[in-house]
């Protein structure tokens, strides 16, 4: 056999088990754009073996399907420190969430915003901390236990310290083979599962008035696959979830993708400038950035292309326009200048590159018609899917979650609780947030995260125990933490849970065991 053979053997027998791996219920939900053999070719000669992310992946999809069949949610909050989310699954939580915005404001050397400025290797580094943290709680409490007689360890709680955990992928920092290394790093760490969003670099804003940009739909796809192609090159189980936050973004980075080109808005006033002249012209006069944006956009009559055709056709020709799309609604915006000009008699006046941001950003009219068409065609290369809200609404949480259960029932869904919803401006009644949980888990959403808990629940402790031992000092201290902690026996420094036991142990073993000693 000449050593080409020997090479094509390999990768034949790789083939066979990458065909039979895919072929496993868990996979077989899935449908990549390659082969397995364009897998194979780029594989190791060594098997590699990722477990801890495989089997914590395979542990939360068979907690997804069990609350998924008992309608069941599984609730977590953000946690970015082992100490916090030692007491997250102490306190039975099943799973843990690895928040971006937590980590970008504790988790770095200059902290900011949510907006996801960090280094590209902060959440899977702060994961590979956790679960460093998981297994070492684990292996601690194993030892503690196998102290105990049957009695006693039948008396004591086991604490499952291996919940797993869900990272946020933000939008995957950067290029294809970026975002490869990135879910490499994540694999690595033991991550369960991540999300990567839709969302454009460096581009929220917050305060003035503008608010995210997503990338094109096809740039969106392209960022799954390259998570998917990796997990398929490491053979890793880890679970991806796809998040489209177009639900409130109001800026699209580019037009290349027909599918986008329905939701895109362009200026409808042909007396109106541009936008960047105008906002160039506020600048100089020293004018209120926010309040000349608004002005601009009264004057310039912004309109999606089909609305401008609205406004200027009459009832039947506006109707003979919108045959255009009985084969197909994803138009590309030159078929539908085309198809304008041969049924509405008045010419339709759109200029979409006119309301083009400083940035060079296109307006978008986000609507819940476009993340859903997101959602849809991420489905095949995902194996959960998240419709980020800047408020919870709940018609468009069921109408979202009843067009994609219809083509994906047995799908977990997700929700984020996000920041500081107001649910009573939402219109939400205390029934009704009480049932929320529950609500959500009938129609699939199992994953649900309140993200940024350690901002506001940990601040609110911390500032008032800071304010308390400020007065008190000690005398505080031990009224308010060390009498009730003894009386709960919460876990504290010099217990159980600080490991003291196992680290005497490890060093009595490595110590007194010298076999080289001569006598
Ligand atoms: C989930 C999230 O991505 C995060 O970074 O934790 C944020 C949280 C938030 O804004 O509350 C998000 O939803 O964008």
């Amino acid at each position: 056999m000449t050593i080409r053979d020997q090479e094509e053997e390999r990768i034949q027998s790789e083939i066979a088990s990458i065909e039979k791996w895919w072929a496993s219920e868990k996979q077989a939900r899935l449908k990549r754009p390659y082969s397995a053999r364009d897998v194979a070719v780029m594989r190791n000669s060594i098997e590699l073996n990722h477990q801890v992310s495989s089997q914590q992946a395979v542990k939360l999809w068979n907690l997804f399907e069990e609350k998924i069949a008992k309608k069941e949610p599984l609730l977590t909050y953000g946690a970015v420190d082992p100490i916090l989310l030692s007491q997250l699954s102490k306190s039975g939580l099943e799973i843990g969430y690895v928040s971006g915005a937590v980590c970008g404001l504790s988790n770095v050397a200059e902290p900011s915003m949510d907006t996801a400025d960090y280094p590209w290797d902060t959440v899977p580094n702060t994961v590979q901390k956790l679960v460093n943290s998981q297994l070492w709680h684990d292996r601690r409490q194993n030892h503690l236990r196998s102290l105990m007689t049957p009695e006693q360890r039948a008396a004591t709680p086991k604490v499952d310290y291996l919940v797993p955990l869900i990272a946020d992928g933000d939008m995957g920092f950067g290029s294809t083979t970026g975002i490869m290394k990135f879910t490499k790093k994540f694999v690595e760490a033991g991550v369960a599962m991540f999300h990567l969003d839709d969302l454009a670099i460096g581009m929220k804003r917050f305060t003035i008035g503008e608010g995210r940009t997503v990338v094109p739909t096809c740039e969106y796809l392209k960022r799954l696959t390259a998570a998917r192609f990796q997990l398929d090159l490491m053979g890793a189980e880890t679970l991806l979830m796809g998040r489209a936050d177009s639900m409130h973004a109001e800026y699209i980075s580019s037009v290349i993708d027909p599918r986008d080109h329905g939701y895109v808005q362009g200026v409808t006033n042909p007396d109106c400038e541009p936008l960047i002249e105008a906002m160039v012209k506020a600048q100089r006069n020293g004018e209120d950035y926010k309040t000349a944006r608004k002005l601009w956009m009264e004057k310039a009559c912004l309109l999606t292309f089909d609305e401008a055709v609205e406004k200027v056709a009459t009832k039947e020709e506006y109707q003979e326009y919108l045959t255009l799309f009985k084969d197909s609604k994803f138009k590309s915006i030159n078929q539908r200048r085309q198809h304008a000009s041969q049924v509405v008699a008045k010419q339709v006046f759109f200029d979409w590159d006119a309301a083009r941001s400083t940035d060079g950003q296109y307006f978008l009219k986000h609507t819940l018609d476009h993340v859903i068409d997101r959602a849809i065609a991420s489905l095949p290369i995902t194996d959960t899917t998240w419709a980020r809200m800047d408020s919870p609404k709940w018609d468009e949480i069921v109408r979202f979650h009843e067009v994609l259960r219809k083509i994906d029932s047995k799908r977990a869904y997700g929700f984020g609780y996000t920041g500081r919803y107001d649910y009573k401006a939402a219109g939400f009644s205390d029934e009704q947030l009480k049932n929320l949980q529950f609500d959500l888990a009938e129609m699939g959403i199992v994953f649900q995260t309140q993200p940024i808990y350690a901002c506001q629940g940990l601040n609110m402790v911390s500032l008032e125990f800071g304010k308390m031992f400020k007065k008190e000092g000690i005398y505080g201290y031990n009224r308010d933490i060390v009498v009730p902690c003894k009386e709960n026996e919460t876990d504290g420094f010099e217990t159980a849970w600080c490991g003291a036991k196992l680290s005497d142990t490890q060093m009595f073993m490595a110590d007194s065991l010298d076999v080289t000693l001569p006598y």
